[in-house]
Order: structure tokens, then C-alpha cells, then sequence
């Protein structure tokens, strides 16, 4: 899929975790009386320049499945900030609403969003935001005092949550005495406690070293496994968006490019943004087979091996490259190509060439 608005099977508007409908955010005192007029058509250069309003989000739409994580990606100053923020309207949009789980957080009163904040969302930030003269379980157990959770709960609730990111043994430490990528873990842990039903992350491993960064990819990878929590994620690396995400959202200049599964992002680029994004990305590590089989399937017989379409190039290669003859690829029990050493080898030697 390549438009800008999202019309995945898998997130329809009813029963979507998160759904976002014409939202914008433009910053500026007369922000609201800009919408609906030519201006709004105006690119974010041109505006500002006609009018010192600069267009943060323009007229974003997209649902996010539950138990989805759903990557928002783009370079410095596309928006990511500005979107999630608007999410749980830490920041108030100018137009549009968001959803969540059907409720319309943008109506909502002051009440309701404390509700929403406290119980329902949790963020993890760039910058862990920790307590620093609370012990970690204290930290993790922070926003269930803030609801009034009687103090046994609230710690056996903290120290599972602890143990749960691998800190045990660290519960009593303070966060200047653990690592960046401790302190992290601790932001997890405190995100979920409340059990929300949305966990945000806005580029919370961007200030992390590589080795650190690709343990904590892991830890989440490991904990949506295990909690199955529904995960806005916000990034500016396209290969943290590719290994986290069931569906990446692209944005440029406030706007959304492309919103696509992995492969469908690599494998169908909307344009030379993503293209050019895409490029450095090794291929049979994310395209499926799907992208790389060919259609004419004459050359089948009864005898070949069977690969299922939605198979990882890099997966299924061993089986296509010591396979006798072509192999057959399969939707389900459909037949729907064809695929032989060569197609495997033309992605793995691209990827060579960079
Ligand atoms: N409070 C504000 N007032 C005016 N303009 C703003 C404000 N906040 C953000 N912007 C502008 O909105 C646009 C989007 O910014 P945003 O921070 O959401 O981008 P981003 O993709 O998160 O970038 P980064 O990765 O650098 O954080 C930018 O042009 C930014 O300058």
C-alpha cells in the first residue's frame, strides 16, 4: 500500500487500538484559522513565509491494530514528536481526532485525560525521566502511588515489573548508578506497571550505543512477545523501524508518505524518499518471498519443494538454494509462484554491490 491514508484489513476503524483521523497540528496564534482556507494548501516553506504559522502535522489519518506496533519514522523535523504528542494530547491538535480503543480523547475534559494518561498510555522518552532520589522499585512503582495503589501492591507490582526487564537484584539501587541502558530498562518497567494499553516510545534508544540500542530493540521485542501490549514507536532510524515494526508509517514535512509493512516499505517504496531510505537496507532481510518470486508457474512439477510466500528471503534461502529443482511458493495452500536459486541470489548480490 502506498497512500497516505491507511486502509490495512488488519486495522479497521472498528475495534482499531488507536485511531487518528484528519489531524493537524499548526503552531502559530492564528493556527485554527488557517484550516479550510487556501493557506492549508500551502507547503510548510510557503506558509511560513506567508504567515509565520509552521505546519507540524497536516491532515494525518492511520488505525493502529491491537497488539500492533506501529513505527512512526522520518528525518529530524517531519513530525514524529509533534504526532505522538498529539496522541494523548500532550500537546492540543488544531483539527482531527484520535481515538483510543473508541474513546474520543480529542473532546475529552481534563479529567478524562488524567484518566487516560494514568491508566491507559504510558510513554517512554529519549531521556528516561527517572526519579533520581527514588530507588529503581520506587520509580517503577511511581505511577501506581500517583493513582492511590496501597503500598504492598504497589511494590509486588513494581518488582515483577523489575524482574520482568531483567533488573532484578538492581531494585534498590538509584538511576545515577545504573547505566543508560539500565536507566531504559527502568523506563520500561515504570511504562508497564499501570498495565496501559498503549506504550509510546518517543526514540527512547536514540541516545544509547549501538550495542546497547540493538539489546534494548530485543528487550522490546521480547516484551511485546510477552505482553502483546499495543506499541506506538517512535524513530528516525529505519533500521530500528524495520526490526520493530508489524507497519512503519513514513512521514516528510508533517505529512505521511507511506504506511506499509516491512517489506511492503522496502519491497514498494511510495517514492524517492523512501527509496533513497530504503537503499542501504539488506534486502533478503527484510523483502518475503512474495516480492522476489516469479508468477509464471509452467515450470512447476508435482515433485518440487513448497516455501510459503510470506517467508524472509534470508529464511528461506537455504531451502530454495539446496532444493534439486525450482521450488513452489505458497499462499496458505495456493499456488501463487515460482522461485530458484537465481531470484535468491539477484537480492543477495545487490545487497553485496553497496
Ligand atoms: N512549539 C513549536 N513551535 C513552532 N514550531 C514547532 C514547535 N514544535 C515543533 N515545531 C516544528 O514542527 C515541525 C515538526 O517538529 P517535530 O519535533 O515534531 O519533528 P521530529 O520529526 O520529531 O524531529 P526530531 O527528530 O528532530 O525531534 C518542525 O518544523 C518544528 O520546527
Amino acid at each position: 500500500m502506498t497512500t497516505g491514508q491507511d486502509s490495512s484489513a488488519a486495522a479497521g476503524h472498528q475495534g482499531a487500538a488507536l485511531h487518528v483521523e484528519g489531524l493537524w497540528k499548526i503552531f502559530g496564534p492564528r493556527a485554527d484559522k488557517i484550516i479550510g482556507t487556501p493557506d492549508a494548501n500551502l507547503s510548510r516553506q510557503e506558509l511560513q513565509a506567508k504567515t509565520g504559522h509552521v505546519v507540524g502535522i497536516r491532515d494525518v489519518s492511520f488505525d493502529v491494530a491491537p497488539g500492533e506496533v506501529f513505527v512512526v519514522m522520518g528525518l529530524s523535523g517531519s513530525g514524529k514528536s509533534t504526532l505522538v504528542r498529539l496522541l494523548t494530547r500532550l500537546i492540543e491538535p488544531t483539527a482531527g481526532t484520535v481515538q483510543l480503543y473508541g474513546e474520543d480523547i480529542t473532546g475529552m475534559g481534563d479529567g478524562g485525560l488524567q484518566e487516560i494518561r494514568r491508566r491507559k498510555v504510558s510513554m517512554v522518552f529519549q531521556h528516561f525521566g527517572l526519579l533520581p532520589h527514588r530507588k529503581v522499585i520506587d520509580n517503577v512503582g511511581f505511577g501506581l502511588e500517583v493513582r492511590g495503589e496501597a503500598k504492598r501492591e504497589r511494590r509486588n507490582r513494581a518488582q515483577e515489573m523489575v524482574d520482568l526487564v531483567g533488573l532484578s537484584g538492581y531494585e534498590n539501587n538509584f538511576p545515577d548508578q545504573l547505566s543508560g541502558g539500565m536507566q531504559q530498562r527502568v523506563g520500561l518497567a515504570r511504562a508497564l506497571a499501570g498495565d496501559p494499553e498503549v506504550l509510546m516510545f518517543d526514540e527512547p534508544f536514540s541516545a544509547l550505543d549501538p550495542l546497547i540500542r540493538r539489546d534494548m530493540q530485543n528487550e522490546v521485542i521480547r516484551l511485546h512477545q510477552e505482553v502483546g501490549k499495543t506499541m506506538v514507536f517512535i524513530t528516525h532510524d529505519l533500521s530500528e523501524a524495520l526490526k520493530l515494526g508489524d507497519r512503519i508509517l513514513i512521514m516528510r514535512d508533517g505529512e505521511i508518505v507511506q504506511i506499509g509493512t516491512p517489506d511492503e516499505v522496502v519491497g514498494a517504496p511510495a517514492d524517492d524518499y523512501v527509496k533513497d531510505f530504503t537503499s542501504e537496507v539488506p534486502k533478503s532481510h527484510v523483502l518475503t518471498l512474495k516480492w522476489v518470486m516469479r508468477t509464471d508457474t509452467s515450470q512447476l512439477s508435482e515433485t518440487c519443494r513448497s516455501v510459503q510466500q510470506n517467508q524472509i528471503v534470508r529464511d528461506a534461502a537455504k531451502t530454495v538454494l539446496d532444493a534439486p529443482c525450482c521450488c513452489r511458493v505458497l499462499d496458505g495452500d495456493k499456488t501463487v509462484g515460482v522461485i530458484d536459486d537465481e531470484d535468491i541470489l539477484r537480492v543477495v548480490v545487490a545487497e553485496e554491490s553497496h
